[in-house]
């Protein structure tokens, strides 16, 4: 073999090899960048808010290849079931079940089909069935078992339907603001997980119809270990303060004003100074008294009519507010929100949803409206006449209208009095949503029962990082550019080549 056919072999074989290998390596990093590109299978799941006045169902979805991030879970849909929450069929226990039908068909439609088998479902419920137990265990049993047996009729994967306690119901809430606001962890331009600030741990407050719960992370350790709930998430630990007040719920606690107003009043009509100048409305002592929430006057005719004529007077209102409230005696003094409840002092930023949020929306008032110009738009508010109001708000529901002076003074009440915000009203906002989904216990609930929130954060890859398909492409460059090199220089060298 002469000299040329020894070197044109030697060039063929180092640009063959070359061309291979670089080959190789476009294969791989395709395949591997393929992977990114790939559209995330969904993943879903769903869970029903049974809440004393009214039951909801939530659908959240998230990609199913990131689920351990924060913030990737969002929310799809959101069913109103129609009618009242599901305590209140405790003498038609079946009723329950078939009001949740609408919603479980518009889940089904809404889920793929190929996906509705590994969609979880919950039902968690609140205060309303908490008092039903209380009153009932066996008609509260009775309405679990039938919405459990009507979800069951469903392609879904059922994973329970349970009361939830006071204090879950609390923390779930604080959960789910922490993870839609990236409170817990959030990942940097730098490709790193990192926790944020103290500071910018939320705090909630939620206020329902039959109780109200507050958490958050108190600065100091707290003095009444019972009431912490400690989590691990994403690697780090918090001690997280939550209470839930039963019967402090908005309309258990209008009921308690209604009651209060019977024992101090004996003649009728009874003046109600949170109902408007105008408003008339007459209930039967076995309304009022039918709550647990109410202390009844010994033994009484169910039948009994009383009549509550409104007076429009903020400050009759506001002191007949704070009669359902005992703000002495503590055991951890000076440490107590109302009722001898511990509470250690409240500590950086809230989130007012639910109760909380209608009610100051409805009065106008922005999400961090100031103290001064929230008063005065109360005060103002609860002057008004009742043909007046029902003039301004033609819309509105009369048992949400009547209410409203009531219970914005009770929250005015429970956040200043109670909670003691008042050195720090303006940490205070009232929302409804964040990140468009409802702010509530449910997506928290819903994170921590299908492991969606790790204990430990490892950062898992799945597809090809940004540095290693980088590297490929420049590879694949350099090794096209050095044949090119190696050929020019082997035909300078040999001009017979
Ligand atoms: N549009 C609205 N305006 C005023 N209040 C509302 C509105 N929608 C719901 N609410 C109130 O929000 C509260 C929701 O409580 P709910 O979740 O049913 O009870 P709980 O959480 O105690 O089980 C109720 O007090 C209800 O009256
Ligand atoms: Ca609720």
């Amino acid at each position: 073999m002469g000299k040329t056919a020894v070197k044109q072999t030697l060039v063929g074989a180092l640009v063959a090899a070359v061309g291979c290998m670089s080959l190789i390596a476009l294969i791989l990093t395709l395949a591997e960048h393929h992977s990114v590109e790939l559209p995330p299978s969904s993943q879903y799941g769903m869970v029903f808010d049974a809440g004393s006045t009214h039951t909801a169902l939530f659908v959240y979805q998230w990609p199913g290849n990131k689920q351990n991030n924060t913030g990737v879970v969002s929310q799809v849909l959101v069913c109103d079931v129609d009618g009242p929450g599901i305590s209140s069929y405790a003498s038609d226990p079946p009723g329950a079940g078939q009001s949740l039908v609408k919603c479980l068909d518009s889940a089904k439609a809404a889920i793929p089909t190929e996906k509705q088998k590994d969609t979880p479902v919950y039902l968690g419920a609140t205060a309303g069935m908490r008092l039903l137990k209380i009153q009932n265990p066996t008609q509260s049993d009775q309405v679990l078992k039938e919405v459990t047996k009507t979800i069951k009729n469903y392609p879904f994967d059922f994973r329970g339907a349970r009361i939830l306690s006071g204090s879950e119901e609390g923390a779930y809430g604080w959960i789910t603001i922490n993870y839609l606001l990236e409170g817990f962890i959030k990942y940097s331009f730098e490709g790193k997980w990192l926790q944020p600030k103290g500071g910018k741990i939320l705090g909630a407050l939620d206020m329902g119809g039959s109780s109200t719960q507050i958490a958050f992370t108190p600065k100091d350790p707290m003095k009444d270990p019972a009431s912490a709930a400690q989590l691990r998430l994403y690697g780090f630990d918090y001690s997280v303060y939550t209470h839930s007040y039963l019967c402090y719920g908005k309309d258990q606690a209008m009921g308690q004003l209604l009651a209060k107003l019977i024992k101090t009043n004996s003649t009728q009509p009874i003046e109600h100074p949170c109902y408007h100048q105008g408003y008339n409305l007459t209930l039967t002592l076995g309304d009022i008294y039918s709550s647990p929430c109410v202390e009844t006057l010994g033994t009484f005719d169910p039948s009994i009519k009383v009549t509550f004529s409104g007076s429009s007077d903020p400050m009759k209102c506001l002191t007949l507010v704070k009669s359902i409230f005992n703000f002495s005696g503590c055991s951890f003094p000076p440490d107590c929100a109302f009722n001898g409840v511990y509470q250690p002092p409240v500590n950086g930023y809230f989130f007012a949803f639910s109760a909380y949020f209608y009610t100051f929306n409805f009065l106008g008032l922005a999400p961090q409206a100031p103290l001064p110009q929230v008063l005065s738009t109360i005060e103002s508010f609860c002057k008004k006449d009742w043909a007046m109001l029902k003039a301004e708000h033609p819309e509105d529901k009369e048992k949400y209208l009547r209410d409203y002076c009531g219970s914005a003074n009770y929250m005015m009440t429970i956040l200043l009095d109670g909670y003691k915000f008042n050195q720090s009203w303006s940490n205070i906002y009232f929302q409804r949503t964040a990140a468009d989904t409802d702010i509530g216990w449910t997506l928290g609930y819903m994170l921590n029962l299908t492991n969606l929130i790790p204990s430990e954060h490892h950062v898992t890859v799945t597809g090809v990082q940004h540095g290693q398909w980088a590297a490929g492409v420049f590879f694949i460059v350099f090794a096209l550019f050095l044949c090119l090199v190696i050929v020019t220089v082997l035909c300078a060298w040999n001009p017979d080549y």
